[in-house]
């Protein structure tokens, strides 16, 4: 495949040595906020855009608007997530947003929702996430807690919403903590007098991210619609 980098910084630069490995092309690096770049249709089968919050959209919709699928990882922009569905079907071709690539974490994200569907009666445990970054990350929460809670909140009818911090009785506090060279740890806590139980990932590189992204552009390169990391997984376990 020949990719287009959106984004070249610590997952770009990871995307690239996993995609080079196995056997795919980087043919454009958009390394920085710059007004206009030459994308192709005819030199560019998909992008995968890891950038920042504030150039999403645009990276993706002008992606869309010629033709070229697209892989997104970046979080804190999907407030226009559903303008850029839009989009990317009014010009018919192909998108996955996914908070979290790594295999590891939607194994997590499964887990998740069938803790939260146990706990829902438990009225005796309240429940928290805690998220772990480094020190570099733009956006709080990450998107990944911000999935996790999204989950628990449409399992449990008494779970109302989530705040960062201080959250009402009804809601989901969110902690997010930054610490130097933190790849990204998240914990689901129930807690109650009697007991605790807790699930908690732990990416020990980016590694896991980069190939997610990689499989899912593989997946996505001849598709037209749009599509999650749960399609990914249903086609790499069918295989
Ligand atoms: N879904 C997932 O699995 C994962 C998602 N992420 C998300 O991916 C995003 C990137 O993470 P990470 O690589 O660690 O961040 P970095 O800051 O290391 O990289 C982002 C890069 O994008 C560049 N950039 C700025 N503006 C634009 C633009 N308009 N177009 C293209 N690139 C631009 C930045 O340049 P400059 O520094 O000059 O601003 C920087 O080099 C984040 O939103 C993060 O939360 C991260 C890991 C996994
Ligand atoms: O910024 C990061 O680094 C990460 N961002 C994603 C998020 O916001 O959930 C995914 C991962 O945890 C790393």
């Amino acid at each position: 495949m020949k990719i287009a980098l959106l984004g070249y910084g610590k997952m770009g630069k990871a995307i690239e040595e996993i995609a080079e490995k196995r056997g795919h092309k980087i043919v454009l690096k958009v390394e920085e906020d710059i007004e206009n770049y030459d994308l192709d249709n005819s030199k560019i089968d998909i992008a995968i855009d890891f950038s920042v919050p504030k150039a999403a959209f645009k990276n993706i919709t002008t992606c869309f608007k010629q033709g070229i699928p697209v892989v997104s990882g970046t979080t804190g922009w999907l407030d226009h997530y559903e303008k850029a569905k839009k989009v990317c079907e009014e010009n018919n071709t192909a998108f996955i947003y996914a908070s979290n690539f790594s295999l590891g974490v939607n194994v997590f994200f499964e887990l998740n929702q069938k803790l939260a569907n146990m706990m829902k009666g438990l009225e005796d445990y309240s429940v928290e996430i805690e998220e772990i970054h480094h020190v570099q990350k733009l956006d709080a929460p990450s998107g990944t807690a911000i999935t996790l809670a999204e989950q628990i909140i449409e399992k449990n009818p008494r779970v109302n919403g989530w705040q960062l911090d201080d959250a009402e009785k009804d809601e989901i506090p969110v902690y997010a903590k930054r610490v130097e060279d933190v790849p990204g740890t998240h914990t689901v806590t129930y807690d109650s007098e009697i007991d605790k139980i807790e699930i908690v990932h732990t990416a020990k590189s980016r590694q896991g991210f980069a190939l997610g992204a990689v499989v899912a552009a593989e997946y996505l390169k001849d598709k037209t619609g749009i599509f999650t990391m749960k399609d990914v997984l249903a086609d790499l376990f069918q295989n």
